[in-house]
């Protein structure tokens, strides 16, 4: 289908210098939330929520919503779309409230693609309407909840409803969910709700959508399922297209490294056992057991990590996201599962899943696959979340990198995952490990379902950031230098063997569905005993061998940082290897101890490595 995003779709009274063209307007970037005319019980939530100004989408969108205009708008990932949506609907149904004495009715029907988003939103819509909070009631129907409670939920007529298309529909169903008094309808990633197989659901919904309701189309990238959708829903939406120069902060510094699949695990471990990332991370890997294979390799070096995958209950997966935007964890192993082929602007983009065959079972009997089809014959695998997805959406705080230890499939999944770094303003940088073409063949794992090698996939994201003015830089390694710690690695490969992989993943499940709800209540009543609810504990089905845990001083590069991380390694998220003040200890250290024994320097200090000294046993 042909894609039509343009000024031609904007209705007459707008001038189209409104819409794309004066995003850059000074007015608009001084707006203030005062400005806006909003309820000050609004803006006394904005206040608590530190948000001092809006952001350029929330400055633009906010008013025309205000004037009932249906709003299609693309700007980048982070940039604030979520209050662009709800500040708008939260005053009008205040507003209401105000004139008519006794509203009843839901206002507005939020559309989100995954669980991980619906909790999000309910979240905000929580924090914005702390100050009238008797004046506007909202139900997540994504929450586990018997269908029963999800009926009376929605028998007291809440003012707001976020669901994903599936609740949606299986709740207009069976009448529960009444859309007559719909003033405002929100289809929040419209860019990628059709991936996830919502199709149906979303026609469904379109024909119960009373005439003259007001539409929001949110995504971060324009493709023809924004298109399909403003067909669906909309009258003659105001497209905003916020240029990613155009949006502050526009901060992801992003590069590539080539290398061949051993290496990836290679970079891993000198990248985070040596501290070259300063601050928090989230590596995509493509599929489950990527997750674990990763997670014990890390393991095998003392390295923690915590995983994200859709066979985990999703109480876990939003309390890991929940601690990790605490820095309760550093690093977090997602597998994205839910990749969708084809680009950004590509007419020819498709709503495929990736991986779809073995997800065709939505875990706790929530998807809608299980409402509609008849129980399958138990199967061995274990069940999947379809409306799981972490790379979309959900909004990790103060992550420094992103690093895509397996690189997606689409330039669209790209923006998406690096889109989990510099939200609000703020700057990150994304890493890719690239396997070259040569190389692609012999080390592609077979997991992954790609049908085209990393570097075509590289040239698409590299041509699309480059629309956008930003530049995909390759980064350079040092592989003589990183070369040293490569006998470690494949001590620590071996020991991470299939059989370990499956064990993990499946004690990692089990123990998790432990964690679940009614223990996360306990816990919550009882924070004390939080620590038994980490997710980063050690996984230990993969042999142990101490040794690992410990990076002898000679496999440190002499010329350190600069080595590794390059000139310009600070501003990447880079620190140095050894910090200078570090260095001076330890050779005071090493001077003062082998001054009696006439030892000095690395010679000495071989005695004590532990890897000289491994005893096969381990430790006693
Ligand atoms: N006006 C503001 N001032 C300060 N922080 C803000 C403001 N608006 C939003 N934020 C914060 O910015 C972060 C990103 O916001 P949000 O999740 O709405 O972005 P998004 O555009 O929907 O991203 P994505 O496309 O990835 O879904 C959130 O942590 C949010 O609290």
């Amino acid at each position: 289908m042909k894609r039509k995003l343009d000024q031609d779709n904007i209705p007459a009274e707008v001038p189209a210098a409104k819409t794309t063209a004066d995003s850059g307007n000074p007015a608009a970037e001084e707006a203030t939330f005062d400005r806006l005319g909003l309820d000050s019980r609004i803006l006394q939530a904005l206040v608590k929520e530190k948000f001092p100004k809006p952001t350029l989408v929330q400055a633009k969108a906010i008013p025309l919503a205000l004037e009932g205009k249906d709003i299609l708008a693309r700007a980048k990932t982070g940039s604030g779309k979520t209050a662009a949506y709800l500040l708008p609907i939260l005053q009008s149904i205040l507003k209401k409230k105000s004139t008519v004495s006794s509203v009843k009715g839901t206002s507005a029907l939020i559309l989100v693609p995954t669980r991980e988003l619906a909790d999000q939103v309910s979240k905000a819509v929580t924090a914005f309407s702390a100050y009238c909070a008797k004046d506007v009631r909202s139900v997540n129907l994504t929450q586990k909840v018997s269908d029963a409670v999800q009926q009376s939920l929605l028998a007291d007529s809440p003012d707001i409803v976020i669901a994903t298309p599936a609740r949606a529909s299986l709740n207009l169903n069976n009448s529960a969910l009444s859309l007559e008094q719909l003033a405002h309808l929100v289809i929040d990633e419209a860019d990628l709700v059709l991936s996830y197989g919502y199709d149906a659901d979303l026609k469904n919904i379109s024909k119960s959508i009373p005439k003259g309701v007001q539409t929001f189309l949110m995504s971060a990238t324009l493709t023809t399922e924004v298109d399909d959708l403003k067909g669906l829903f909309c009258r003659s939406p105001v497209t905003l297209k916020l240029e990613e120069g155009e949006s502050e902060g526009d901060g992801v510094s992003q590069y590539v490294v080539k290398c061949g699949e051993d290496e990836k695990f290679l970079l891993a471990y000198v990248i985070f056992k040596l501290k070259l990332i300063k601050g928090k991370c989230i590596i995509f890997v493509g599929d489950v057991d990527r997750c674990y294979r990763l997670k014990l390799y890390l393991e095998q070096f003392g390295m923690k990590s915590c995983i994200l995958n859709s066979e985990l209950p999703v109480n876990s997966r939003i309390h890991v996201v929940e601690e990790f935007n605490k820095n309760v964890y550093d690093v977090i192993i997602a597998s994205d599962e839910h990749e969708v082929v084809g680009e950004e602007d590509d007419e020819e983009s498709t709503s495929k899943k990736i991986g779809s065959d073995e997800q065709g079972n939505a875990a706790e009997g929530e998807g809608h696959d299980n409402e509609t089809q008849p129980a399958k014959k138990k199967r061995k695998a274990p069940k999947r979340d379809k409306e799981y997805g972490v790379s979309r959406g959900i909004d990790f705080k103060n992550v420094a990198c992103v690093l895509n230890f397996d690189l997606p499939t689409s330039s669209k999944s790209y923006t998406h995952r690096i889109g989990r770094t510099a939200r609000a303003g703020q700057t990150g940088m994304a890493l890719s490990f690239v396997v070259p073409k040569e190389l692609y063949r012999k080390h592609k794992p077979t997991s992954i379902p790609s049908t085209e090698h990393d570097e075509t996939v590289l040239a698409k994201i590299i041509k699309h950031q480059a629309k956008r003015g930003k530049e995909v830089k390759p980064y350079h390694f040092d592989m003589k230098q990183v070369d040293a710690f490569r006998y470690r690695m494949n001590d620590a490969l071996r020991a991470v063997t299939g059989l370990a992989i499956r064990e993990a993943r499946t004690r990692e499940l089990r123990q998790e569905l432990l964690k679940s709800e009614k223990l996360r209540r306990h816990f919550e009543e009882n924070p004390g005993d939080l620590y038994h609810l980490r997710h980063d504990h050690e996984l230990r089905s993969a042999r142990i061998q101490p040794h690992l845990r410990h990076v002898p001083e000679y496999l440190i590069p002499k010329e350190g940082r600069k080595a590794l991380a390059g000139s310009d390694g600070d501003h990447l998220g880079f620190v140095s290897m050894r910090k200078e003040t570090d260095n001076r200890i330890r050779k005071a250290r090493m001077q003062n101890k082998y001054r009696n024994k006439g030892k000095r320097g690395s010679g000495g200090g071989r005695k004590s490595d532990p890897l000289k000294s491994f005893n096969a046993k381990g430790k006693k």
